[in-house]
């Protein structure tokens, strides 16, 4: 070799090369061997090794002619590796030594930006491989180098129709994403292409790909339309499907042939066109809930909520916030943000005030106001809220009484009153009773898998005689309790398959066990707890969990009857 070529190596290697003469005089430094030590080559030339290093093993190597390879060696601060090398002549006298060595830390450094790299490289494989986006990538000259499996699942093509060939090789329709990229340097957002030998709509985005300085290719993202389509069509059946179980019920769905019936039905059909206010009128169980539903679904506000307040439910504390929301900070448990209203989520839509009298008196003036100036105004503000909210109420005692008694205020009546529907009661439209049987014995046919067909007439004819007190939901509760009474192999109602019509006694309470005086005692009030709870259970299991009829038949409140059904924990 000759002697510049050796110098060029030895300028532009990363090892820092040191030759010393058999006195141990320096007689080559090179640049690396300045870049670590921190001297010039000018200033150690013919200097004793042991002045600018003074660690060093070279001067033993001279002596001993034996080369030491691979040692880690501290130099200065840096750690280094080194090699000690005699230079013999041909007769094996040693005639110099050579030290070659670099800095380690440089080692250690590129072996952890080495493995930082393959970490970052698996976890982006893994994100290519995983994505449900499909992904291809071009070089600089427009030809593919990469897709992924979404990619693969999305077009139909595979990494042999890609890779390797121009990317407009994919494009059914339009023009390709990639050569505009390329062309640009720009990304694009957004386009529509067809891809494909299905000609399937994607959404594509594309970007450069530049590398210092340098476009190195394309990048492009495809999303399927036809999936986002699908999503798109599932989430609009899921509305519907939630929207229906809001107001489940149509006008087809109520059984009816009672002329006065047919009037009120009439008449709702006629309301339901209009934004007015309704006022449902009725007893317990006639269908009034049922009415609600199917106003607000012939309605132009079908598509919008449907938000029933059963109004006896919530308790006067917490009827203002419910009903009308509140702002952060209202009362101590407020919400974070505060909270919109029953009136607020019903914007659009509509609402149903079922037993509207049960409404406190003392936020009655506010529910007129919100009624009048069609706005809202949430606890703890003053911002009043525009609602769009048509209003259907319902009741199952006179609200005039209401009004009389002081319970319900007088104008507020007169606004809700703007068109009353009265649903009669099931004893005034016996015409009805066969129908509605037959759509009962209908359902549970279908709920138990039965085959019954019919009603006897003289079972029938019991049922003409009774007055029905619970109206619709009484008549259903006891068909299902006519179905326990039937063998599976019989197909008509009988009257020996008839249940009694329930008393009201207290033998089911006498006859127990648990009211025997005991050796423990048990104070008057818990016993009285004891069998108030039992009497409400008996009386709710009586009718079905119709908390209305059971409140007028142990003649206390309705709202009363909830707080005990609280206090107790009844189901
Ligand atoms: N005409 C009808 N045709 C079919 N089913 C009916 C009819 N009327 C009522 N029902 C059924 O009877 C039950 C009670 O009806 P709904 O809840 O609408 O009564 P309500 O008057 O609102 O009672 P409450 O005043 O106790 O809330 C429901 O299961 C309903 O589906």
């Amino acid at each position: 070799m000759k002697k510049e070529e050796l110098d060029i190596i030895l300028k532009s290697t990363n090892d820092a090369v040191i030759l010393v003469n058999p006195i141990g005089r320096i007689t080559l430094f090179n640049a690396a061997a300045e870049k670590i030590t921190g001297f010039s080559e000018k200033e150690v030339i013919g200097k004793l090794i042991e002045e600018v290093i003074t660690s060093t093993r070279l001067t033993y190597v001279l002596k001993s002619g034996e080369a030491e390879l691979n040692q880690r060696q501290l130099l200065g601060n840096t750690t280094i590796i080194t090699s000690r090398m005699p230079v013999k002549d041909e007769e094996g006298r040693v005639i110099a030594a050579v030290a070659i060595f670099r800095d380690i830390t440089e080692v250690i450094d590129l072996t952890h930006q080495i493995y930082k790299l393959k970490e970052m490289q698996s976890l982006l494989e893994g994100i290519f491989h995983s994505t449900q986006d499909a992904i291809s990538v071009c070089d600089e000259k427009g030809i593919g180098v990469l897709i992924n499996p979404a990619y693969t699942r999305v077009t139909g093509f595979t990494e042999k129709d890609i890779l390797g060939k121009p990317v407009t090789t994919d494009i059914a329709e339009g023009e390709s994403m990639h050569l505009q990229v390329l062309k640009t340097k720009q990304p694009i957002k957004n386009a529509r292409l067809k891809i494909g030998p299905q000609k399937k709509d994607v959404l594509v985005h594309a970007a450069p790909i530049i590398v210092d300085g340098e476009l190195k290719g394309s990048v492009g993202v495809l999303h399927d339309l036809s999936e986002i389509k699908k999503l798109n069509d599932e989430l609009t059946t899921a509305k519907q499907i939630i929207r229906k179980l809001e107001a489940k019920y149509l006008f087809e769905d109520i059984i009816a042939e009672d002329e006065g019936m047919l009037e009120a039905l009439q008449k709702a059909k006629q309301a339901a066109v209009t934004p007015a206010t309704v006022l449902l009128r009725g007893e317990s169980g006639t269908g009034k809930e049922l009415f609600a539903h199917a106003i607000h679904n012939l309605s132009q506000r079908r598509y919008n909520q449907f938000v029933r307040v059963n109004c006896p439910a919530i308790s006067e504390s917490l009827f203002e916030s419910e009903v009308f929301g509140y702002e952060e900070g209202a009362f101590t448990g407020a919400r974070k943000g505060g909270k919109r209203g029953l009136f607020e989520e019903a914007h659009g839509g509509t609402i149903f005030l079922d037993e509207v009298t049960e409404i406190p008196i003392s936020i009655q003036a506010k529910l007129l106001r919100v009624l009048q100036e069609k706005e809202v105004v949430r606890v703890g503000s003053t911002k009043p809220i525009s609602i769009d909210v048509r209003v259907i109420a319902a009741t199952n005692i006179a609200l005039e009484e209401a009004v009389k008694r002081g319970k319900f205020r007088e104008d507020l009546y007169y606004r809700l009153n703007v068109i009353p529907i009265e649903i009669p009661p099931l004893r005034k439209r016996k015409k009805d009773l066969y129908p509605l049987v037959v759509h009962l014995i209908n359902k549970y046919n279908q709920e138990y898998g039965r085959k019954v067909e019919d009603i006897s007439s003289e079972a029938l004819k019991s049922l003409e005689e009774y007055d029905w007190p619970g109206n619709i939901r009484e008549l259903h509760n006891y068909i299902g309790r006519t179905f326990i009474n039937m063998k599976y192999s019989e197909e008509i109602i009988e009257e020996e398959h008839l249940p009694k019509f329930i008393h009201r006694d207290l033998n089911f309470l006498i006859n127990k066990k648990e009211y025997e005086v005991k050796e423990e005692s048990i104070s008057l009030k818990e016993m009285v707890e004891k069998v108030e709870k039992e009497y409400i259970k008996e009386v709710l299991k009586k009718h079905g969990g119709n908390r209305t009829i059971a409140s007028q038949e142990l003649k206390v409140s309705l709202r009363n009857l909830y707080y005990k059904i609280e206090k107790y924990q009844i189901d």
